[in-house]
């Protein structure tokens, strides 16, 4: 099929279409559209067939065709960008539906509605599980640009996207006769030896889980332990140590709303209060195992040590206390803070999120390089020719995409512009710091697309007005870290 032809068969659906028949997670983002392209033929060769690309707009396309402002998501963001990048959207605002049509699309390999391990392989009659193929940021550029095609996009005014969606905006740079500008946040020219070791870890945190079974694991008993430690590690590297200090520093947590293990056996040997201690966290352990030196008239004769709804343990430190040792009667804290948000964010996550998805969402992270396949290893050669005007946002707490690699990507575009996000935060900041990158992106916008800048769509307005009433967060929101 000739690439028109394909673009002209592309239709609409909802979520209630067979692809989605098994994925549990197509029920977070809410009104999401689902574009089905009939075929498509991955980086690897593999065909996939009636692939299904989530995606949401606002705004409408001008008489050009030329005002689409394209935004890419992150590695576990979704179409839904009102939902991560909400207050930028608007009228006044960076993101703009009066003057622009917004698109955002989702990416291969995430769980909100695109081809990914969840949706459904009408070859095999079962979700692809980990049988999906390797997708990489470039297949994510290929597709997306038929269904922008499909809605009648001629020309993308502006591209913004941080961290992997960084990465697709880089790449888009490249389809210069499509593409006028871009805006490529906390991200890199290709993934880093580091980022490709952080993947990697996550990935064998989940791999160890033994109920990943090599990716063939029950979708109603996922390796969800495995999934919340890459979680845990991942967002260590998405914040900085400052952040966690200012946050956290050694601060217990509120134990109302965030008690010290739910499952407690009492403590009824030393040995058992020790054993509570060293395995508080481990979500595994259910119970004591038999440990035949305990086993004593005084202990539980299976050693087996059964959950408690009164637990001999403090509730203001979390420490044990009121076993028969006397060095246990006062022992250092074990419990903090910093713990307890991790464990909250990981299960958090672990309700939104897919194990596979996770692993090939990563993989299509390790596989990013602008200078693949394009004739030198030197970005700056491959570069040379991309003329258009870039705005690179950098943050300088940002341990993972770190402020080095931005200056990199301003340097290798002959215009290129850098500018600094302040933020402690880390490499989330672009996920938080709302007011710097609204107003850097609308300076831009002023600088180089004045043209639509100066058309105004009023309907859009009207439109607009679903989005300032009160929604909840898919994601969460930052909250007030004082509290804490
Ligand atoms: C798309 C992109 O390009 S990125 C995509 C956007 N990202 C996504 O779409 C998903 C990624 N999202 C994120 O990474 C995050 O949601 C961010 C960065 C946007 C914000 O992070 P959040 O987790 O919402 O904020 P924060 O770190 O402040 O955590 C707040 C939560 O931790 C809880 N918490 C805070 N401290 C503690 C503690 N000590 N113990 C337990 N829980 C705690 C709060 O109660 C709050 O809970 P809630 O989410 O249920 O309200
Ligand atoms: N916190 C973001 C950052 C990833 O770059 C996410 O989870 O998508």
């Amino acid at each position: 099929m000739d690439s028109q032809s394909l673009v002209d068969s592309i239709y609409f659906v909802d979520f209630t279409h067979p692809s989605q028949q098994e994925n549990k997670f197509i029920g977070l983002i809410p009104d999401q559209r689902i574009a089905i392209v009939p075929e498509f033929t991955l980086e690897c060769g593999e065909v996939l067939y009636d692939v299904p690309v989530a995606f949401k707009t606002w705004g409408a396309l001008n008489k050009e065709r030329n005002n689409c402002l394209l935004l890419c998501h992150a590695l576990s963001g979704s179409a839904d960008a009102a939902d991560w990048w909400g207050p930028m959207l608007g009228p006044g605002r960076a993101f703009d539906p009066t003057h622009f049509f917004i698109v955002c699309l989702n990416s291969l390999g995430s769980p909100y509605g695109s081809a990914s391990p969840v949706t459904w392989n009408s070859e095999t009659k079962s979700i692809y599980g980990p049988e999906f193929p390797l997708t990489t940021v470039r297949d994510d550029v290929a597709l997306h640009k038929l269904v922008l095609q499909r809605l009648g996009v001629e020309q993308i005014a502006m591209a913004v996207g941080g961290s992997m969606g960084g990465m697709l905006v880089l790449e888009w740079a490249f389809d210069t006769n499509y593409v006028r500008s871009i805006v490529p946040i906390s991200t890199s020219l290709r993934h880093s030896a580091w980022c490709i070791s952080w993947s990697e870890a996550q990935r064998q945190s989940i791999y160890s889980d033994p109920k990943f079974n090599d990716g063939f694991y029950d979708m109603d008993d996922q390796p969800l332990s495995g999934l919340g430690a890459a979680r845990m590690s991942a967002l260590l590297t998405y914040r900085s140590k400052c952040s966690f200090e200012r946050r956290f520093a050694r601060k217990s947590p509120d134990y109302n709303r965030h008690p010290y293990p739910d499952r407690v056996p009492t403590p009824m040997t030393p040995g058992d209060a020790h054993w509570v201690v060293h395995n508080e966290g481990n979500g595994y352990r259910r119970e004591r195992p038999s440990r035949s030196r305990d086993s004593s008239p005084e202990s539980p004769a299976s050693g087996s040590v059964k959950a408690s709804s009164t637990p001999s343990l403090s509730q203001s430190t979390g420490s044990v206390s009121g076993t028969q040792s006397p060095s246990l009667r006062r022992p250092a804290n074990t419990y903090f803070s910093a713990q307890s948000y991790l464990r909250y964010q990981a299960k958090k996550f672990v309700g939104r999120f897919d194990a596979n998805c996770y692993i090939s969402i990563t993989k299509k992270l390790d596989t990013h390089d602008v200078s693949r396949d394009r004739g030198s290893e030197d970005p700056k050669e491959v570069m040379k020719h991309l003329t258009l005007p870039v705005l690179v946002l950098g943050i300088e707490s940002d341990g993972l995409f770190t402020y080095d690699e931005q200056v990199e990507i301003a340097s290798c575009f002959p215009n290129g512009k850098l500018e600094t996000i302040i933020s402690a935060e880390g490499h989330d900041g672009f996920l938080l710091e709302f007011t710097q990158v609204n107003s850097y992106i609308q300076k831009f916008e002023e600088e180089h697309l004045g043209d639509i800048m100066s058309q105004k769509n009023a309907s859009a307005e009207l439109e607009l007005e679903s989005l300032n009433a009160q929604r909840e967060s898919v994601f969460g929101e930052m909250e007030d870290i004082t509290s804490w």
